[in-house]
Order: structure tokens, then C-alpha cells, then sequence
């Protein structure tokens, strides 16, 4: 009997890794073998041992869901903060610190740098997340978010999408300047408040977005040094305000029955048949060569100035090409083909003007 019980106790403990009622329950019934062959004690230790064994389904279910509702939570949380956009953001500072600095950047102050600008751009995700919560119920590619499918509460949306924006600025100001963190606040306000209601009244959001979009290369800049004064640090908002023509008239395409239904005015609502839509990704396929030859210009010498351009030419034309096809099919295949190459492009082009500092 004692050792049944001792078999069983710890079972209980192995299987709920340490949870506290079914734990506690076995310790109990451990503590109190060396006087189990008293019979009344043997009778108390038997109908413990049943009434745990008849409890632990129910903890167990508790405590799956528990577990459950702890990771939909956590995920909800980084949905709210748009997060593949973030690490694009993020991908684009590295490369601007670097240019920056005119050289590599200690572990600990990229580290800090890509936090803080994290945290303002996964504020901002969710503040436009919060803003659009009823509209985004619409459109089946935002009805699953957090707030549209009421998994989060907008309260509980408020107070994250705040508090991380404000320890992302002060990390910003504290860590590095009060430049960067202005940059960021701007970029926020603009995002949010400017960029977020255009969004259903003038296909013109495209332009504020972009800005928006871009505003964030200066971040990483003038953290490490930069001015907002350098033409380097203008050619880096321009290329990438100039990549979002081709990375957002793609997806205009793809959703815009979509973004048609849910009443949002985009290039491919106001001008169904695409053409505008294609054009814009042309210009801004080549508005990218143009920025990103300049910048492999800047920097002294001949040689390295046409190698870095070739490479910037070599990088970009890909998208060039799926505009191209774009505007000349306009297709969803074509679509979704310029979307995947833009996604590809920017951080090519970033890391060959990016090693042109290095050079
Ligand atoms: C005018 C500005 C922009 C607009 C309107 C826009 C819009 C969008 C939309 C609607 C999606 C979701 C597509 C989907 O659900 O399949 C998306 C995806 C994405 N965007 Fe943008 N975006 C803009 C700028 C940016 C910027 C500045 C970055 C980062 C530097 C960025 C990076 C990304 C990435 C990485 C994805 C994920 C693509 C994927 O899931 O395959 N976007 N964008
Ligand atoms: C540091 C800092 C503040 C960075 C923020 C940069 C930022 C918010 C870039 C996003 C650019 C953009 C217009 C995305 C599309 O949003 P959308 O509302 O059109 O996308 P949706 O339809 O998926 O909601």
C-alpha cells in the first residue's frame, strides 16, 4: 500500500510539472507514510488518494486551458503589433545604423536601437489595429485580428499598444537622442492619425503611408550619428518610400475586392482597371534605382561607385521586370510575383549600399 501510494504521488508530480494543487496533494500523501498501517489513517490516505484521482481531469483540463489561453494571448499580442512589417522596419535600421556609423555597431546598441524602434512601430501597428477595429471586421485577411474577432478587448489593446510605444520612445531618447525618438513620435502620429482615416476617403493614403513607411530610416540614422541635414539619410527615406509603390500596388491588386467591399479607397478601387496601379509601380521600381544609385555615389571612389551601382541595378530589376509584367497582364499571378520580388528587393539594395560604406 505504501508503496502504491509513493508510485502514484509520483506520477501526480511528474505529470503536472510542479502545479500547485495535485502537487501539494502529493506531498501531503508522502509526508505521511511512515504511519500508514494505522487503519484509520490507511482509510483517510485511500480517500484522498481517490478524491485527487477523481480531480486531476478536471485540473488537468484547467490547467491545458490555461495554458492555452497564456500562448492565444501572447500571439494576439505580437498580432497586434503587425509583426512581419516590425522585422522588415527593423532590418531596414540595421542597415541605417550601419550607414550611419560608417561601420559596425556594437551588439549592445543595436540591440537597444532595434528595441526601442520596435516597440514604437509595434505600438503603431496597434494603435491602427485599434482605430480600424470595426471596419477591419469586413475584410476576411483583418476579420481573424485580435480586436475584429473580439479574442482582445480594446481596453486591454490601449493599454499594451501605450505602454509599449512610450518605453520604445524613451529607450529611443534615453539610449540614443531626442532626434530619433522625435522622428519616431512623428512617424507614429502620422501613421496613426493622418495615414489610418485617409485610408477610407482619398487613394492619396498611399502617399501619406509612404512617408510613414520611410520615416523610420531616420530613426536608425540619426541615432547613430547622422544628421537630419545628409542627403544619405534623404536617399535612404527615399528608397524605401519609393519601394512601398510596387510592395503596396501588388497587394491593392490582390485585396481590392476587399478593400472595395470594406469601403477602403485605394489606387485599385478608384481606377479598377489597374493601370494606375501599375504605373506607379514602375516609377517607383525605378524612383528606388535612381535613390539607391545616388547613394553608391556619395562615398569617395570610381571603382566602387559603378560596382555598387551594377549591384543596385542587378538587385532592382527584378522588381522593375514584375511591374512590367504587372502592368502588361494585370493578374493576380502577376500580382502576387511583383509582391514576393518587392519583398526581396529591400533588403538586397539595403545591404549593397550598405557595404558601400564599409567599401
Ligand atoms: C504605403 C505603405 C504600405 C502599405 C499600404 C502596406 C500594406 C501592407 C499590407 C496590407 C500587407 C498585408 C498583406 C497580406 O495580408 O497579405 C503588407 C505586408 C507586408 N508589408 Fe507592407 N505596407 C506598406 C509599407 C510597408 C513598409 C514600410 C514595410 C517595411 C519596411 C512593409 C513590410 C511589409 C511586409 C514584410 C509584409 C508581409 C508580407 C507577407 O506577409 O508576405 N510594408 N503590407
Ligand atoms: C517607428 C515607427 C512608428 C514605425 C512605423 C512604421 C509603419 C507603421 C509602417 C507601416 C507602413 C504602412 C502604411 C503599413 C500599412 O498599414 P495598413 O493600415 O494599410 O495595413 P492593414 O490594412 O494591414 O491594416
Amino acid at each position: 500500500m505504501s508503496s502504491n501510494v509513493l508510485a502514484t504521488d509520483s506520477r501526480y508530480e511528474t505529470d503536472r510539472r510542479g502545479v500547485s494543487a495535485p502537487y501539494t496533494a502529493a506531498r501531503e500523501c508522502g509526508s505521511a507514510t511512515a504511519v500508514l498501517d494505522l487503519p484509520a489513517q490507511r482509510r483517510e490516505a485511500t480517500r484522498r488518494m481517490e478524491v485527487t484521482a477523481q480531480a486531476t481531469p478536471a485540473l488537468n483540463q484547467m490547467v491545458d486551458q490555461t495554458e492555452v489561453s497564456m500562448r492565444v494571448l501572447v500571439s494576439d499580442l505580437i498580432q497586434l503589433t503587425k509583426p512581419r512589417i516590425v522585422v522588415m522596419i527593423l532590418v531596414t535600421t540595421v542597415a541605417t545604423a550601419m550607414i550611419a556609423a560608417g561601420g559596425p555597431v556594437s551588439l549592445g546598441t543595436l540591440a537597444l536601437l532595434l528595441l526601442g524602434t520596435g516597440m514604437v512601430a509595434g505600438s503603431a501597428g496597434g494603435a491602427n489595429q485599434i482605430w480600424e477595429r470595426v471596419i477591419d471586421r469586413n475584410m476576411p485577411r483583418t476579420a481573424v485580428r485580435p480586436l475584429p474577432s473580439a479574442r482582445m478587448s480594446t481596453g486591454m489593446a490601449t493599454a499594451f499598444t501605450a505602454s509599449m510605444g512610450t518605453l520604445g520612445l524613451a529607450i529611443l531618447w534615453m539610449g540614443f537622442s531626442l532626434t530619433p525618438a522625435g522622428v519616431g513620435l512623428a512617424t507614429w502620429l502620422l501613421y496613426v492619425f493622418l495615414y489610418t482615416p485617409m485610408k477610407t476617403r482619398t487613394s492619396w493614403n498611399t502617399t501619406v503611408g509612404a512617408i510613414a513607411g520611410a520615416l523610420p530610416m531616420l530613426i536608425g540614422y540619426t541615432a547613430l550619428g547622422g544628421s537630419l541635414a545628409d542627403e544619405t539619410g534623404w536617399l535612404l527615406f527615399g528608397v524605401l518610400a519609393a519601394w512601398q509603390y510596387p510592395h503596396f500596388m501588388a497587394i491593392a491588386w490582390l485585396y481590392r475586392r476587399q478593400y472595395e467591399q470594406a469601403g477602403f479607397c485605394m489606387s485599385t478601387t478608384v481606377e479598377p482597371t489597374g493601370i494606375s496601379a501599375a504605373i506607379q509601380s514602375i516609377v517607383g521600381s525605378l524612383a528606388v534605382i535612381v535613390c539607391g544609385v545616388v547613394l553608391c555615389c556619395l562615398s569617395p571612389g570610381i571603382v566602387p561607385a559603378i560596382v555598387c551601382s551594377v549591384a543596385v541595378l542587378a538587385a532592382t530589376v527584378p522588381m522593375l521586370k514584375a511591374s512590367i509584367r504587372f502592368a502588361r497582364s494585370r493578374t493576380d499571378v502577376t500580382a502576387r510575383r511583383l509582391l514576393r520580388s518587392s519583398l526581396l528587393v529591400l533588403p538586397a539594395v539595403l545591404a549593397v549600399v550598405t557595404i558601400r560604406v564599409f567599401w
